[in-house]
């Protein structure tokens, strides 16, 4: 995937005069993502984190600060989806980011805006865009290989994973910001001994560790998009939790693949990290091992193997109400890098291309769950506890197999490299209620 320049707005020496954003670990002046929010009794718009306040874009656009492409892309931004921001492609985002950059480090110009900025503590965030369709991966061969095998001992990764990036489409209209309740879900599941299923709460809420690519713009049906172009249609990353009820899911996906296991509820973080924020950040991919098998051509670009991965460390922490009420921290249960991803993101786009299927700007793609090769980095808690058969412990002694209600799982993400600014994801967080969807 190509990568964006490297410019001022990446400068480490850049300090904006709104001090919160200085030395803040998610939004520092070199992040500057963009989100869906709300202050109360106003309609949502866009904005830009800046440290813990958010830069009004709706109020930027019509402050006449703005020219040429940056005004053009304030005022896609002022309505209550990013949408039309995202259709305009890196020249719009390029040059937002590049105005908001200097108007934030330009101490003569605090004046002007500080006006313009919200507290975030008091705004709601919403989802960033209308997502018309959404396609989960299975890029994390780790997590692939580790629930293959739970899954189905004798076969745990198929033939066909080594050469094509394997996705299923998923269920746009669950999705849902940052802090969403889960309901835990009912659905069918059968015991591997039992004679007929039963129909009830699932007894296996697990989460997923994931992160979302956002599209940008999209491409005509019939015309796909190459590997080398992929760039041009990702506008940014997010997390993204694909809640999962495992007993269904061991029930229900063959020959389909995954159903209602996963539409429930998906939880993403609402601010979109902007492939331009993530630059620094761009790795090689790492190299296949010896003896797996080249992709094909349309599936292989040298420059999106150069620095078409993502320096980033991926976290997930685990809060029981016992824990809250003791005003206890969340106890991390993995960690590990995205460099686990077998296939790049410009991988994955050139794939759901290829046979002419259409993406649309506010489509969401998630990566699949990315585990780590070691038992510190798992992103789930069938791979966890071995499918519930070894139970983790919590700082107060409470056991888990699979999520109970008053839990509250959290994932983040952070991205570093030598001579840059750290920047990080925020939260993508969900708290399980005690109750379920009516029976
Ligand atoms: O059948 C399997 O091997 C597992 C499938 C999934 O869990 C689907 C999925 O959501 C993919 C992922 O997150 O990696
Ligand atoms: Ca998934
Ligand atoms: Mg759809």
């Amino acid at each position: 995937m190509t990568r964006p320049a490297i410019d001022e707005t990446h400068d480490p020496l850049r300090t904006s005069w709104s001090e919160s954003a200085n030395g803040h670990g998610c939004f520092p002046i070199q992040n500057l993502p963009l989100g869906i929010f709300s202050v109360a009794g106003d309609t949502p718009r866009g904005g830009i984190a800046i440290g813990d306040r958010i830069v009004d874009l709706k109020a930027l656009a019509a402050s006449q600060l703005l020219q040429g492409d940056a005004q053009r892309a304030a005022q896609a931004a002022a309505g209550p989806c990013l949408n039309a921001l995202l259709e305009m492609g890196a020249q719009g985002r390029v040059a937002l980011r590049k105005a908001v950059s200097g108007l934030l480090s330009n101490p003569d110009q605090r004046s002007e805006i500080e006006p313009l900025l919200i507290t975030q503590s008091a705004a709601a965030m919403h989802l960033p865009a209308k997502i018309g369709d959404y396609t989960d991966f299975y890029v994390g061969i780790h997590h692939a290989t580790n629930i293959g095998s739970l899954f189905r001992p004798d076969n745990p990764l198929l033939p066909n994973y080594k050469h094509i990036p394997i996705g299923y489409h998923g269920r746009a209209s669950s999705i849902r910001p940052s802090g969403t309740a889960i309901r835990r879900p009912n659905g069918q599941r059968k015991a591997p001994d039992a004679d007929a299923p039963l129909f009830g709460p699932t007894q296996k809420l697990d989460y997923e560790l994931e992160l979302g690519v956002w599209v940008g713009p999209g491409n005509a049906l019939g015309q796909p998009i190459p590997i080398g172009e992929a760039g041009a249609h990702i506008a940014g990353l997010c997390l993204l939790n694909d809640w999962s009820a495992r007993d269904f899911q061991a029930w229900e996906y063959q020959p389909l693949g995954p159903f209602l296991a996963k539409n429930f509820l998906t939880t993403i973080s609402p601010w979109i990290i902007t492939a331009e924020a993530l630059a620094p950040f761009r790795i090689a991919q790492p190299a296949r091992p010896d003896g797996d098998p080249r992709p094909l051509p349309y599936l292989w670009d040298d420059a999106d193997q150069a620095h078409g991965a993502l320096g980033l460390t991926l976290e997930v922490g685990l809060r029981s109400k016992v824990m809250a009420d003791a005003g206890m921290d969340a106890h991390r249960i993995g960690r590990g890098p995205a460099s686990n991803m077998y296939w790049t993101v410009a991988q994955m786009v050139a794939h759901h291309t290829c046979n002419g299927c259409n993406l649309q700007a506010g489509d969401l793609l998630g990566t699949g769950t990315i585990s780590a090769s070691t038992s510190d980095g798992l992103g789930s808690l069938m791979e966890i506890t071995r499918n519930g058969s070894a139970p983790i412990e919590l700082p107060t002694g409470e056991k888990r197999t699979f999520l109970e209600g008053g839990d509250e799982l959290t994932l983040t993400a952070t991205c570093e490299a030598d001579g840059f600014v750290s920047i990080g994801f925020g939260e993508c967080t969900g708290l399980i209620q005690n109750g379920g969807i009516a029976l």
